[in-house]
């Protein structure tokens, strides 16, 4: 599959890039951006996805979350998809910020008119992974996942339904149990049709609560950041996610960090302690 180098600078050591290709999977034209640290100049790296929350493109995480001097300092490759696919024409596609455009909430659509295009479970698991270690000098086997808000629902869901897939997964503010609440509920009834309406439960197979009650892999070391002045808590719910990980034997740590917000702000000030939490796992 054919990469078009878009965009390309050196930082701190290593390579910012960013890449447009045509995806199968989604059926349109689309941007990721990828991080190579300077060790990738003498070898495989291992690597991190960022999944982003409602409204990003590939830009956001690469331009404020500070995480250049981290992911260099440990060797790691980071590549950020873009949230959804984009300029499709498709009714009602740019009505909203919760939902279309920059709003793929990481599934596969099963309902009209989004079922052809929005698949961005599948772009994220499998087609931009297989481009990234077909391309790019990054390890196949060692690779983890983390995002925010509607990345970090993206993030755990993708980790909790692949066991063994990625070595840990974090995130920043997630929607943790998306079929609770309006963000979630307005995305899945969208994609997915309304609840129930299947053979089974679409909804609950996109949900990091519901997903834990039936994981069965091996256990991974969940790291998730909170700001307490975070405006949007009532759409993430990580107590929820937290007592379905201790019921499930889930190891989890919930870190509650005081005045801060949902944005940018907050992910540059952590974001630090997620690269070391993922490249303790990484070069394990
Ligand atoms: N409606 C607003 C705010 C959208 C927003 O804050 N999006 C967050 C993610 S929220 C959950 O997924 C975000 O990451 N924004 C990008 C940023 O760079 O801050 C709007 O339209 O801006």
């Amino acid at each position: 599959m054919a990469l078009t180098e878009t965009s390309s600078a050196k930082c701190f050591g290593g390579w910012q890039k960013v890449f447009a290709h045509e995806s199968k999977e989604l059926g349109c034209h689309m941007n990721f951006a990828i991080y190579l640290p300077p060790q990738a100049e003498d070898g495989k790296v291992p690597l991190i996805f960022w999944l982003s929350g409602l409204t990003c493109t590939e830009q956001n995480f690469i331009t404020k979350a500070g995480a250049h001097r981290y992911a260099a300092e440990h060797g790691v490759a980071i590549v950020c998809p873009d949230t959804s696919p984009r300029g499709l024409q498709i009714p009602g596609e740019d009505d909203g910020w919760d939902f279309g455009s920059g709003a793929g909430f990481y599934v596969d659509a099963t309902a009209e008119p989004w079922k052809k295009n929005y698949r961005m479970y599948s772009y994220v698991t499998k087609e931009l992974p297989a481009l990234v270690f077909d391309n790019f000098p990054v390890s196949s086997d060692r690779v983890s996942i983390m995002g925010h808000s509607m990345g970090g629902h993206g993030a755990l869901i993708c980790a909790l339904k692949n066991p063994g897939k990625y070595k840990t997964v974090s995130a920043f503010a997630p929607i943790c149990n998306p079929t609770e609440v309006p963000w979630g509920q307005k995305a899945f009834a969208g994609y997915l049709g309304p609840r129930g309406s299947g053979d089974s439960d679409l909804w609950a197979q996109y949900d990091a609560t519901l997903l834990l009650k039936n994981y069965s892999g091996p256990p991974m070391d969940i790291l998730i950041d909170q700001g307490t002045q975070d405006t949007w808590l009532t759409q993430l719910l990580p107590d929820n996610f937290v007592k379905a990980c201790q019921a499930a034997n889930m190891p989890v740590v919930l870190q509650l960090r005081d005045g801060y917000d949902h944005g940018y702000y907050f992910i540059s000030t952590f974001i630090e302690e997620h690269i070391k939490h993922h490249a303790r796992y990484l070069k394990a």
